[in-house]
């Protein structure tokens, strides 16, 4: 049978959540206090538990370490009020599943998250919905946490702040989130607020009605109302006029705005997300944001990491995004050295026009060397470090050779032929001596059987290996 344990001190919660288990046939344990749950014994005998996070004695999140420390396997979900959202995030990063808002609105909702989480493992779901809306997560933990995290707040309507450096991912983490939650069948409505006038802008978000300027023909609806069963994307917010931000406060604060030219008050249902390349703390202490907006704004903020902090996530998009177009790129060490010491200002989507017009350029070239890559790249590129001796081994003595080899065809500079073909000989020899140790250790050192299985004399192995 489940175990699920309540901690609330609101006692109707208790009830009815207790009220709600016992229906499905699930044994229910409540506490109604930090202290109570003090008092639990073999916490670990609980499949989950619903945890509040501000409790008169107590704060949840210590109660949380708690449970996570003596019953690691037992599923956490933490319920806030609205002005405990923050803390609620923190939780989740602390380990807990889920957090609901209190009060409670969708009790099918909740009894779905019952059945979630006493069933099948959600652990995964946001991988699986990454790759069905086709967003590259690479293996950064830090990527996978802040997916990890979008994927739970997804259903939530809470508005999201999204920072990161251009080309990260902005919109494509709020699209996610948007593709991931119960709006999906609505539209997903985007809009760059520095790329308009302050006076389209405001058409653009709020609509007009017939006649209210010059121009206004026609009642025109604005965002807030296309995307109300939606999500409405407020790219580069930092780039909002003080009268825009001003506007844009209301709608955050009580969801009502007006149309230009008509008085009625009208509400909006969307739910937004804000995005920006620059701090937004830093452009209030600067002055150019309202700090009251950035409070509305950043009850929860994603923060993309730039590529450069990511390295190794370079290599996978290129193999990803070769996958998916049906070719390969073969790097040569060198070129991969480039590619991984640039810096990447314009971050993913600088990633994806290089590969696109690596693509587009040199497809039918058997590998990519460094002078096929924008000059800007070979200019910061640190120089490849020689592999030592220790960690030399032949297969990597042969991706240095080939690359030697294709570099100096490749490239227009003078080369010396006698010191190539001199390389080549070395290597030939390299090879033969790598085969037959390979050869020797699967004979278990019998020179006869490895011979024949080589096709050559004992002798010649001798030869080989500098005996004779
Ligand atoms: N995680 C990802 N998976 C797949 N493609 C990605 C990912 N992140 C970014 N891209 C690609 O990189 C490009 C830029 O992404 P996006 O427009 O979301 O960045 P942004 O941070 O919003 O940029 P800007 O600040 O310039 O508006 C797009 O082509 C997008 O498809």
């Amino acid at each position: 049978m489940t175990n699920i344990l309540i901690v609330d001190d609101e006692q109707e919660i208790g009830r009815f959540l207790t009220r709600l288990f016992q229906a499905k046939k699930i044994n229910v344990t409540y506490a109604e206090s930090g202290q109570a749950f003090d008092a639990l014994t073999q916490l670990d005998r609980f499949d989950a538990a619903f945890l509040d996070v501000r409790l008169p004695d107590r704060n949840g999140l210590e109660l949380l370490k708690k449970l996570k420390k003596e019953a690691p396997f037992c599923k956490t979900v933490v319920m806030t009020g609205y002005s405990t959202v923050k803390m609620a995030i923190e939780a989740i990063q602390l380990g807990a599943e889920d957090f609901l808002e209190k009060p409670f609105e969708d009790i099918m909702a909740i009894e779905a998250l019952v059945d979630q989480l006493t069933t099948n493992d959600q652990l995964d779901a946001y991988r699986e919905e990454a790759q069905r809306s086709g967003v590259f997560l690479g293996t950064s933990s830090a990527v996978h946490e802040l997916y990890r995290l979008a994927f739970k707040l997804a259903d939530k309507n809470i508005t999201i702040l999204i920072e990161g450096e251009t080309g990260t991912g902005k919109e494509v983490l709020a699209r996610f989130l948007h593709q991931a939650g119960n709006r999906s069948k609505g539209p997903f409505i985007g809009l760059n607020c520095g790329a308009i006038s302050e006076s389209l802008l405001e058409s653009e978000l709020f609509g007009h009605a017939k006649g209210s300027f010059t121009g206004a023909a026609e009642n025109r609806a604005g965002f807030f109302e296309v995307a109300t069963d939606g999500t409405l994307f407020l790219d580069e917010i930092a780039e909002a006029s003080h009268a825009t931000q001003v506007k844009l406060l209301r709608v955050l604060e009580t969801g009502e705005y007006f149309k230009i030219g008509d008085p009625a008050p009208r509400q909006t249902g969307a739910r937004i997300i804000a995005a920006s390349h620059a701090s937004l703390e830093k452009a209030v202490s600067e002055g150019t944001f309202r700090s009251d907006l950035l409070y509305r704004l950043d009850v929860v903020k994603l923060v993309i990491p730039p590529l450069r902090e990511r390295q190794q996530d370079i290599t996978h998009f290129i193999d990803l995004y070769s996958r998916k177009n049906g070719m390969s790129l073969p790097f040569s060490p060198d070129a991969m050295n480039v590619l991984k010491t640039y810096h990447w200002p314009g971050n993913i989507r600088e990633l994806v026009n290089t590969l696109q017009r690596l693509f587009v350029l040199y497809a039918d070239e058997p590998v990519i060397t460094p002078h096929m890559l924008p000059e800007k790249m070979n200019r910061t590129a640190a120089p490849l470090k020689k592999a030592s001796p220790q960690t030399r081994t032949f297969e990597s003595d042969w991706r240095l050779f080939s690359s030697y080899i294709l570099d100096s065809y490749t490239n227009d500079e003078a080369i010396h032929l006698d010191e190539l073909v001199q390389t080549m000989k070395r290597m030939e020899k390299r090879t033969a001596e790598a085969f037959i140790h390979k050869t020797l250790k699967e004979t278990a050192g019998n020179r006869e059987q490895a011979a024949q299985k080589l096709g050559i004399s004992k002798r010649k192995i001798r030869y080989y290996l500098n005996e004779t």
